[in-house]
């Protein structure tokens, strides 16, 4: 697998500019690109990143999408005086021509195209282009909304003919519907876009038609084109997620891309002026999080918009840390998703349900009841929201939403990670034994003994565990001190390790712990407490157990795709675990036959997003064979902050 992420930045690309007086495009401003990377810089980002040059798209590669005509148009434009330049621009819907406008565009372009190469090649695993002009309103002869040239639609007709792609995943977060890519492959199947856009019913710019949830694409384009439409501004974090796990994320695993591009607009924040939503900066690090999960982790981040300076620039370092490997941050606020957003993502699922496997059987009111399910785990547990969590109200205001940001950017750490993960050798780990991995020494007998006779003697029945609960207990504790972000144990039976290693994290401090369970969990512990929250991943459904609270088993049926594997995960583990906000995340596979390595490497990889990333894992000997992979997942993330976190108010 390829390591490292690629940074692409060119300041030539800040010559592009207004020259005259726009109400409409004085937003689209060369800062825009400058204080992004200065952020990178502040943050140290820009250093960890492989640098990869920008470089002129061809008139070739630009002809891959746009006409003769459209590029001519634009070439001219490069000798033109202010007067000429204005008519020119006044031919389309928001957009300026500069003199440098044409070789800015071509930048955009070739950066975008040069990312494309580093990633196909394995130069890098990921990366970012920081472009402008963006490129996702742009059709095929007509600049629009800022965008000259399409710079992601070029990339993958450019990836299909150089690569020889079947199945290209673009993902666009930017809060304008992309209609140019919308139009561009609409009829192509083996180019899925998924949008989703402020729309209120069709008001907001470009207020069109096709831009509704409804526009699934054309002839055998059907099914590949995903719009879903915000009907309401404000949107938030708990929104974002639950688009991407009730919709974009099934789909994606179903379609399973070879390579995912995002037209990655930060419009779509808190305090920006277009978008008017809520999403704080570090949902961007958990979206980044999900997509490098598909497509081996090939992952091109192209900027589209983003108009408020420091949210842009909070937003693009979360993206950019994430790509790099860290630890996702903890998500602030609510968790339950605003009844608007669940009508659109209802109607979005409805539209497709002809065209999609996992949507084929999927009743859609579980979503009614997901979301009150997750409003009671809220109410359940819910974190008093501290006075800067307040919802900024009118985005327009910059001095309050710079403060707002100010101070919750200020609890988000950015840790320089040392990348760990501990274990004691359980035997299959030399698989994956590196530097990422610390081997930490066995507690003693006599100390485990004492550590169960105090605490888990009802628990413990015999001596042959003892030595297995030992390396557990020396591994949860240095999660918890800090020293590792997570660790991996065997054990000869998950279900009395999980339980004993679930009591020892709350008495040492955790406070909510969230506890995944595959197979059968024997013993369930009580949590009437709130302070865990279990899900069992099980063949048989539990009798009795099933009604308490912050308990859920789901049933487990083999099935040939696994595809009810990934609408379970995405459509039910993910957002009731989200909705717990845990700090600690314990994973216990026990003898099951049949949840494969994928369905644990997955469900591992797309629980680090919670908790810091901090996961400790128990693995019954038997099913460990399979499950070492896991382990990889897990070693390929994990850090952890520098300074102390104070679990009462995380
Ligand atoms: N009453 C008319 C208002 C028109 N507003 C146009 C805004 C274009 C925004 C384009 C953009 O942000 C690209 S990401
Ligand atoms: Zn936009």
């Amino acid at each position: 697998m390829a390591s490292g992420t690629a940074l692409i930045y060119d300041e030539e690309m800040t010559t592009h500019k207004l020259l005259w007086s726009d109400p409409i495009c004085d937003i689209e401003v060369p800062e825009r690109l400058s204080s992004s990377y200065e952020q990178l810089r502040s943050y140290h980002l820009v250093e960890r990143c492989v640098h990869v040059p920008a470089r002129e798209g061809s008139e070739e590669e630009i002809l891959l999408v746009h006409s003769l005509e459209h590029l001519e148009v634009a070439k001219s434009t490069q000798t033109m005086n202010e007067e000429e330049l204005k008519r020119v621009s006044e031919n389309y819907d928001a957009f300026f021509f500069h003199p440098s406008t044409y070789r800015c565009a071509r930048l955009a372009v070739g950066a975008t195209l040069q990312l494309v190469d580093a990633v196909m090649s394995g130069k890098v695993r990921n990366g970012m282009a920081l472009v402008r002009p963006p490129g996702h309103h742009s059709q095929r002869n007509a600049a629009n909304g800022f965008c000259l040239f399409n710079n992601v639609a070029i990339a993958a007709e450019y990836a299909k003919l150089k690569y020889g792609l079947q199945r290209i995943l673009i993902v666009d977060w930017d809060v304008h519907h992309g209609q140019g890519t919308q139009y561009i492959f609409e009829e192509d199947p083996s180019v899925l876009y998924f949008s989703w856009h402020r729309y209120e019913h069709q008001e907001f710019w470009p207020s069109l038609k096709e831009s509704d949830y409804d526009a699934v694409g054309l002839g055998k384009g059907k099914g590949f084109n995903i719009n879903l439409p915000w009907n309401k501004v404000g949107m938030g974090n708990s929104d974002y997620l639950a688009a991407f796990f009730h919709v974009l994320l099934p789909t994606a695993f179903e379609f399973d891309p070879e390579l995912v591009i995002v037209s990655s607009g930060y419009d779509s924040g808190i305090g920006d002026p277009e978008g008017q939503m809520n999403a704080t900066p570090e949902v961007f690090a958990h979206l980044t999080h999900f997509l490098m999960q598909l497509a081996n982790g090939k992952l091109c981040v192209i900027l589209e918009g983003g108009y408020h300076l420091k949210s842009l620039g909070e937003s693009v370092c979360m993206t950019v840390k994430t790509l790099l490997g860290d630890p996702v941050p903890q998500v602030s606020g609510e968790m339950a998703p605003c009844l608007s957003a669940v009508e659109s993502i209802q109607n979005v699922r409805a539209a497709h349900k002809p065209y999609w496997k996992w949507l084929a059987y999927e009743d859609t009111s579980f979503l009614q009841n997901l979301s009150t399910k997750s409003h009671f785990l809220k109410t359940a547990n819910s974190n008093p929201s501290t006075e800067h969590e307040s919802k900024i109200t009118n985005n327009n205001d910059t001095v309050k939403v710079d403060r707002f940001l100010e101070l919750h950017m200020k609890n988000i750490l950015f840790p320089v990670p040392p990348i760990k993960t501990a274990t004691t050798g359980c035997e299959g780990s030399e698989h994956f034994l590196s530097e990422h991995v610390q081997l930490v020494k066995e507690m003693d007998k006599t100390e485990v003994e004492a550590l169960v006779s105090g605490f888990y003697a009802d628990l413990v029945k015999d001596n042959k565990t003892l030595l297995s609960l030992g390396s557990m207990f020396v591994i949860l504790d240095k999660i918890l001190k800090k020293e590792v972000c997570n660790g991996i144990a065997t054990s000869p039976t998950a279900a009395l390790s999980a339980a004993v290693a679930l009591r020892h994290s709350v008495r040492l401090g955790f406070q909510r712990v969230l506890c995944v369970f595959v197979g059968d969990m024997q013993m369930i512990p009580n949590t009437e407490d709130g302070k865990m929250l279990i899900i069992n991943i099980c063949e048989k459904e539990q009798s009795g157990k099933t009604s308490c609270k912050h308990y859920f088993s789901l049933n487990w049926k083999e099935d040939a795709e696994g595809n009810d594997f990934f609408s379970a995960v995405l459509g039910f583990i993910l957002p009731v675990a989200y909705s717990y906000q845990p700090n600690l995340t314990v994973i216990a596979v026990g003898p099951n036959r049949n949840l494969g390595i994928s369905g644990i490497s997955l469900l591992v990889a797309l629980i680090q997003g919670l908790a810091e990333s901090r996961i400790f894992a128990v693995i019954e000997c038997c099913t460990l064979s399979h499950t070492t992979s896991s382990l990889q997942i897990i070693n390929q993330k994990g850090t952890y902050p520098s300074s102390e976190l104070d679990w009462d108010n995380t």
